[in-house]
């Protein structure tokens, strides 16, 4: 099955990046999780953005608030693909301070973003890219689909029924 890095600004961020690992989890894809700062940290983003892909990741979700440059710079330096989730941290103003520095990045270095800590839809996004290529996961992304389609039936009978009670 495909590994999938996590990775995040700070460790304040971690409410926030659990969901992504817990849905991973929930797919069976090994997942490795590591605090990496762009500014804090700058030499280990170097060495992980550099050796990620020879670790047999093959996608990297990284999180982070406020001026947010981590997802970007990982980009810059990873032939991986990468999912951006901005966090709306305490030092975050409203929020878009992360969502734009993730958002807006230059042609030639993409980082797919999600909306602001929307690090379920990182971690579900990631497994569909491992999907794409490896039918085990490919299957519970269809399992997933069809329980979340079966909640909303469900949830539309039960208020039919109370309304026509
Ligand atoms: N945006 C970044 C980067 C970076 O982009 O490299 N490193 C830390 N941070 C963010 O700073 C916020 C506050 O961090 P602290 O709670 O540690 O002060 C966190 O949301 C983190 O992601």
């Amino acid at each position: 099955m495909g590994k999938v890095a996590v990775i995040m600004g700070s460790t304040s961020d971690m409410p926030v990046m659990q969901e992504a690992i817990d849905i991973l989890k929930g797919f069976d894809i090994e997942v490795e999780v590591d605090i990496v700062s762009a500014h804090r940290t700058p030499e280990k983003l170097f060495e992980f953005s550099k050796t990620a892909h020879e670790k047999g990741i093959q996608v990297i979700i990284a999180g982070a608030g406020g001026a947010a440059h981590l997802p970007g710079m990982v980009a810059s330096l990873s032939p991986l693909p990468v999912i951006g989730v901005p966090v709306k941290s305490r030092n975050s103003i409203d929020g878009w301070d992360s969502v734009l520095s993730i958002l807006q990045m230059p042609g030639g270095v993409p980082v797919a973003t999600v909306a602001l800590d929307g690090a379920k839809n990182a971690g579900i996004l990631a497994a569909q890219i491992i999907g794409s290529s490896d039918k085990c996961v490919l299957d519970k992304i269809l399992v997933y689909k069809e329980g979340l389609k079966t909640k909303v039936i469900e949830g539309a009978k039960s208020l039919k029924n109370k309304k026509d009670r």
